[in-house]
């Protein structure tokens, strides 16, 4: 069982699975409880292959940081090879299949999705530069816009999903570089740039604090699309959270205050992606 939790992250499964379905709440208009069952679960599929993927091509480094060493592909307790490639291959083509028979656009963005983290992210630019997590945030964008186009095609480039994907697109570099200053020296010794191995902790928590601020105050957008009062809440609550852990990061750099802004990073998201569906079901 955490084997299989691990090797798929499905805790991240779950997060970037809430991430669609709160796109598929936002967007205009009605469909089925099927369509959005469907991409939801293509999505988490998606992502889980994804999470798989990673994890078999980064084998050697994951051995050489401690937070990561024990993973299933790198201790050899899963043989990497053909069969292994054949099931992550069939699983994230299966989720796209799953996808298209909503429609072309679901289909798309869960692919789109997978793709961003599997090759764009994990395989170009993770190793390659610290913007590495920048441009792979647009993997949680798109799990928003597929989400969205499980009610029509058109409706994933509606005002309100188009605002959610930007909200996670600005998420994502200050929920990880938090994580990254708390595992800096794993990060060091593994040769990965990522931005407090190559600007140092002082300016990646400065970084942070200001994408914490750019976040807070991009999460507002919505309330000018249509978002209810119990979005606001959520919205609010999440982003006064966020930023004050970002603050007491930024002014004392230390592993403690990165663990404290991660933690709320998660509690924000979910307090902002709860918000959206409870704002739409009431
Ligand atoms: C390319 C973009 C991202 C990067 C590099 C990243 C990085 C990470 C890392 C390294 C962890 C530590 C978890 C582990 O040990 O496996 C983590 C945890 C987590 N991330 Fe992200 N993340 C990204 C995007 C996202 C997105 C888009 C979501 C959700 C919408 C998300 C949700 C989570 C959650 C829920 C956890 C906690 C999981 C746990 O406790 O195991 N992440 N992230
Ligand atoms: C629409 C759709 C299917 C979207 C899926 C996108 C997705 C799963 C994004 C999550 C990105 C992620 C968990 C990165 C982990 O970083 P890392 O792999 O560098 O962390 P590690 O050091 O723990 O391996």
């Amino acid at each position: 069982m955490r084997l299989f939790l691990d090797l798929f992250k499905l805790r991240i499964g779950f997060a970037i699975a809430l991430t669609a379905l709160a796109g598929s709440m936002v967007a205009p208009g009605t469909a089925g409880a099927w369509p959005v069952a469907i991409v939801t679960l293509a999505v988490l599929f998606a992502s889980a292959a994804a999470g798989a993927f990673n994890q078999y091509v980064e084998a050697d480094l994951d051995r050489r940081m401690a937070r990561t060493r024990g993973r299933a592909f790198a201790t050899g307790r899963l043989q990497r090879g053909p069969t292994w490639l054949a099931i992550i291959i069939a699983m994230a083509a299966g989720a796209t299949a799953a996808a298209a028979t909503v429609s072309f656009e679901a289909a798309l963005y869960t692919f789109l999705g997978a793709f961003t983290y599997a090759i764009v992210y994990t395989v170009w630019l993770k190793r390659a530069t610290w913007a590495n997590i920048v441009v792979g945030g647009l993997a949680g964008s798109f799990a928003v816009l597929a989400g969205a186009a499980s009610i029509s095609p058109e409706a994933a480039h509606a005002p309100l999903p188009l605002a959610f994907a930007f909200i996670l697109f600005l998420w994502t570099p200050p929920h990880f570089w938090s994580l990254a200053i708390v595992h800096r020296e794993d990060y060091a010794a593994a040769g990965i740039p990522m931005l407090p191995v190559v600007a140092g902790e002082a300016r990646a928590a400065r970084a942070v604090f200001a994408g914490a601020v750019a976040l807070a105050l991009s999460a507002l957008l919505p309330l000018a699309l249509g978002m209810g009062a119990i979005y606001a809440v959520g919205a609010i609550a999440g982003g006064v959270l966020f930023v004050r852990a970002a603050w007491r990061l930024a002014r004392e750099p230390s592993k403690a205050t990165a663990r404290a802004s991660f933690r709320a990073s998660l509690v924000q998201l979910s307090l902002l992606l709860a918000a959206a569906i409870a704002d739409r079901l009431a």
